[in-house]
């Protein structure tokens, strides 16, 4: 075990992570500043013709708006189009540019404009936590364009160069044992042997042993979980076990479906907790717990409440305002009241989460003011395996833990790394190869890749029972991936779609787990989006590879399986090709409502009954660029239950890489295997 230095970690974290924050800015920077907004709205990233539905105050003072279509021109449908402004999303909101203005490069959003986060996304509205106290929020229609996102960045920046600075005195033993400078405390098998009183006695050996490890370990455990296997089951057992040992936890994920995942299960079992984060980007089911409901609702709330409601009158009334002296009056109050309104919401908020004997936060919001002056025993991050490091150490430097729980499954995607990907989109798939060459600091290894090469499996625990796919839908990733461990539980080893508890015809693909369309032979070929057409701006956005053929063989599909008594919507179609997502879109959303079609990445931690992979790669060179990814494929082919279909070219795919070989060696010997022919196919 070579020990790490920790402040060359660290520097070296914070000059990746700024070529990271860089490269986003590039991507988004150069989109929102060379752009025309018209091209901005094409492409999804901004939206027009919005109006103010309604304007109140949010947690810590901070101003709301909810923005709808503008009644002018939303008509009968007053859904917003299709845009890709997602929650949490950093965004600028402006008087909506006239007529042709609108075609130029944007202007306004600069000067007149304001910045907020998205904080709750509709299919009628959008709302927006505005960044600024006492902004001068703009009338008449507006528009709203997405910015690049550097908040998380910073916070990980200021962990990273808190841990640059420190003393090796102030080193925790668990930092110590994170930079190899100290080996993990062994367990001892009497520990492993302590007899525990299990909330959930269903649980199955390996989730049980994962546990035991997980409480005897002093300072780190990792909970491997492959897909199916029950990770966020595991986890909440450990949790209302460590809770019994009166110990105080501050449990996170990278996204908030991940916490909110987490709240939901533990609430059957009265857990005092509290949750974290803007309440509207939490999940129904865990408002009650919401740190920011309970400063509503709670009766330490009452004095919190009262000031609220003055502010949101005074807010409503600057709107009706249209005098520039009067406005400027009731700023004024505003503000006043604003400082009082701050300091009895932090009294309140620090009762309540002391009280609290679990924390729930995304790593990010871990960092958070709420958490000043806390101190837990354990922190455990789920989803660990999607998290860059930088982020894990928001709870672990905020928390003082001393003891780490991982779980994941570095097998699948890791987070997303732009530096990385603004040259592998050009370089197709070399860019991993290339990039794990050496053993350098690298965004991309995860704390969890880090401690297993670190400190090997003894601090590892895998789960092995998966509770997800048919047998034969689990065999490829076993071999292949989970070191042929993987068990598929009986109550799903041999489920089929006929089998599904509504009326379902037995055919030839209702009673098949696993098929493979095999388009070898070259009448299937792909094509890069802009191949006959000259580079223009809006291509520029959204380059990627398409095959319409093999689009034609996936609705085929579809309908057979909906012909079957198949409902669309237990029907996923997953491709690692953007330009293939928007061809299949076009073709299959209208004809099949309720179908779900996705990117891998965009599908990782899902499941449906029925999934079709389109491969898309097909060319003489045998080029397979992101295919070539074995842990894109591993999510790809592990969503599944019940049906499993795989459309592509395997004479391309088999040559792209020996974990390609032998899955389409493995198709070939055990899928049911079908040849298109390209004619049958283009009737359809
Ligand atoms: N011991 C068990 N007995 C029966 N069912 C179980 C058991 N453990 C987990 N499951 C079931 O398996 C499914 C997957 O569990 P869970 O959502 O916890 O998995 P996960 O590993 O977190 O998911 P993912 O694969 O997305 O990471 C759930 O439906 C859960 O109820």
């Amino acid at each position: 075990m070579r020990p790490v230095d920790i402040p060359a970690f660290a520097s070296s974290q914070l000059s990746l992570l700024s070529s990271e924050l860089a490269a986003e800015l590039q991507e988004t920077g150069l989109l929102t500043s060379t752009h025309a907004p018209s091209t901005l709205a094409r492409a999804g990233l901004a939206i027009f013709n919005l109006s103010i539905a309604s304007q109140r105050t949010g947690l810590g003072g901070k101003t709301l708006l909810e923005l709808e279509l503008d009644p002018a021109v939303a008509g009968e449908s007053k859904e917003l189009p299709e845009h890709g402004v997602r929650v949490g999303d950093i965004v600028g909101l402006a008087e909506q540019p006239k007529g042709a203005e609108r075609k130029k490069e944007r202007k306004g959003m600069e000067e007149k404009g304001v910045n907020g986060v998205v904080t709750k996304v509709q299919r009628e509205g959008v709302t927006v936590a505005l960044d600024k106290e006492d902004v001068d929020v703009p009338g008449g229609k507006l528009w709203l364009v997405k910015l690049a996102n550097d908040v998380t960045y910073k916070r990980m920046n200021q962990m990273m160069t808190r841990l640059q600075r420190m003393n090796e005195s102030e080193h925790s033993s668990l930092t110590r044992v994170l930079f190899g400078q100290s080996s993990p405390a062994p367990v001892s098998q009497s520990d492993l042997d302590k007899p525990v009183n299990w909330v959930d006695p269903s649980l199955n050996d390996s989730q049980k042993d994962a546990i035991r490890f997980a409480l005897a370990s002093r300072e780190i455990a990792l909970i491997h979980g492959p897909p199916g296997t029950g990770k966020t089951h595991t986890l909440i057992e450990l949790i209302l076990q460590l809770l019994k040992q009166n110990l105080r936890l501050l449990v996170c994920g990278p996204s908030n479906i991940s916490v909110d995942n987490i709240v939901e299960r533990l609430v059957p079992h009265k857990v005092p907790m509290v949750r974290l984060g803007h309440p509207a980007r939490l999940l129904p089911g865990v408002l009650n717990h919401s740190l920011e409901v309970l400063t509503r609702t709670s009766d330490a709330a009452a004095l919190v409440r009262d000031i609220r409601e003055e502010m949101d009158a005074k807010q409503a009334s600057i709107r009706k305002t249209r005098n520039g002296r009067e406005r400027k009056a009731i700023y004024g109050e505003m503000k006043e009241l604003r400082k009082d309104y701050k300091v009895r919401e932090a009294k309140c908020v620090d009762g309540l989460v002391r009280e609290s004997k679990v924390v729930l936060a995304t790593l990010h919001g871990a960092g958070g003011f709420h958490l000043k002056n806390q101190r837990f025993d354990v922190v455990i991050v789920d989803e660990a395996s999607q998290a860059l490091e930088a982020q894990c150490w928001v709870p672990l430097l905020s928390s003082g833990a001393e003891k780490l729980v991982l779980a994941g499954d570095h097998l699948q995607l890791p987070p997303t790394i732009k530096s990385l990907n603004s040259k592998a989109a050009k370089k197709e798939g070399k860019e991993t190869k290339k990039a794990t060459k050496d053993d350098d600091v690298k965004l991309e290894t995860t704390l969890f890749d880090r401690m297993l090469a670190m400190h090997g499996s003894s601090i590892k625990r895998m789960l092995t029972t998966q509770y997800r796919m048919h047998e034969k839908i689990m065999a490829f990733p076993s071999a292949a991936l989970y070191e042929n461990k993987l068990i598929a539980a009986e109550a799903v080893k041999e489920r089929l779609l006929k089998d599904l508890p509504y009326d379902m015809e037995e055919t030839e693909d209702t009673k098949e787990p696993l098929v493979f369309w095999d388009t070898q032979g070259g009448d299937f070929p792909e094509k890069t989006d802009d191949d006959d057409e000259p580079k223009s701006k809006a291509k520029s956005l959204g380059e990627s590879k398409s095959n319409e053929h093999e689009a034609a063989i996936v609705k085929k599909h579809v309908q057979d399986l909906v012909d079957a008594g198949l409902k669309p919507e237990d029907i996923a179609i997953v491709t690692p090709y953007n330009g293939q997502l928007a061809l299949l879109s076009q073709t299959l959303k209208e004809q099949f409502p309720g179908i779900e079609l996705g990117s891998v990445d965009g599908f990782q931690g899902r499941e449906k009954e029925a999934v079709i992979v389109s491969l898309v790669r097909s060319n003489p060179s045998h080029e397979v660029g992101f295919l070539g990814e074995k842990r894109r494929l591993n999510v790809a082919m592990t969503r599944p239950k019940r049906h499993l279909c795989i459309i592509g070219d395997s004479e391309t795919v088999g040559r792209g890489s020996k974990f390609l070989k032998a899955w389409m060696e493995f198709l070939e010997e055990n899928a049911d295997l079908r040849y298109p022919n390209l004619s049958d196919v283009l009737a359809q």
